[in-house]
């Protein structure tokens, strides 16, 4: 451990750095990655999530001292991906799908540090409750599907719609913990202040 050790966080999600802030870690620098992430052509949900993680993570440059962590969360319902939302007739029509159904949410994350990396990627079943016109129109009008996987956001009013989940609800919401806080120990990151 040396104190030239610095953490990168490759995102631009204001979630991701709140999940890190949970558990004590606050990135030395923020930088959003610039990568296209368009799906494949016949691409499943998790080979595509876990692709993105790592186009992400090799998209910041960093120093050897250096340790950086991206992540990449997207929603799947069977084969079917929806990323964010372009826009609200976009996300009408993904509610609208997910309405009374369960499906997946993937979260890939990667942590890399010099030339190694680490990787994890943690799926979470989340039930939908059958949604009312009303309440798509209101969820809809309140913006709060913006920038948001699959149209929705479990951690804002669209919570009032989930009965249950199966996995990881930070990772629903953009950072699984438990396996970030692994990954981070692994590269030799000081969670909690403790060396690894
Ligand atoms: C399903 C779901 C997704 N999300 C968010 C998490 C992610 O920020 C977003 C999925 O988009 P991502 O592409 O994973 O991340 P991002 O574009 O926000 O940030 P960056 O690429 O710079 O890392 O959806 C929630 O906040 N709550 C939820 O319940």
């Amino acid at each position: 451990m040396t104190d030239k050790m610095q953490l990168i966080l490759g995102s631009g999600s204001p979630r991701r750095l709140e999940l890190l802030a949970q558990i004590g870690v606050v990135p030395d620098a923020v930088s959003p990655p610039d990568i296209n992430e368009d799906v494949a052509k016949g691409e499943l949900p998790r080979d595509y999530v876990k692709r993105i993680a790592a186009q992400k993570s090799a998209a910041i440059i960093a120093g050897p001292d250096e340790i950086v962590l991206v992540a990449d969360t997207t929603v799947a319902l069977g084969r079917r991906i929806m990323g964010k939302p372009v826009d609200a007739a976009e996300a009408r029509a993904f509610l609208s799908l997910l309405s009374g159904r369960r499906h997946k949410v993937i979260t890939a994350v990667v942590v890399k540090r010099g030339d190694k990396t680490w990787a994890r990627d943690v799926q979470t079943t989340v039930m939908m409750k059958r949604l009312s016109q009303p309440e798509i129109d209101s969820y809809i009008a309140s913006d709060d599907w913006r920038g948001k996987a699959g149209g929705y956001a479990i951690q804002g009013p669209a919570g009032a719609f989930i009965p249950w989940i199966n996995g990881s609800f930070t990772g629903v919401v953009g950072l699984p913990l438990a396996e970030t806080a692994t990954l981070l120990a692994s590269a030799g990151y000081p969670i909690y202040g403790v060396p690894a």
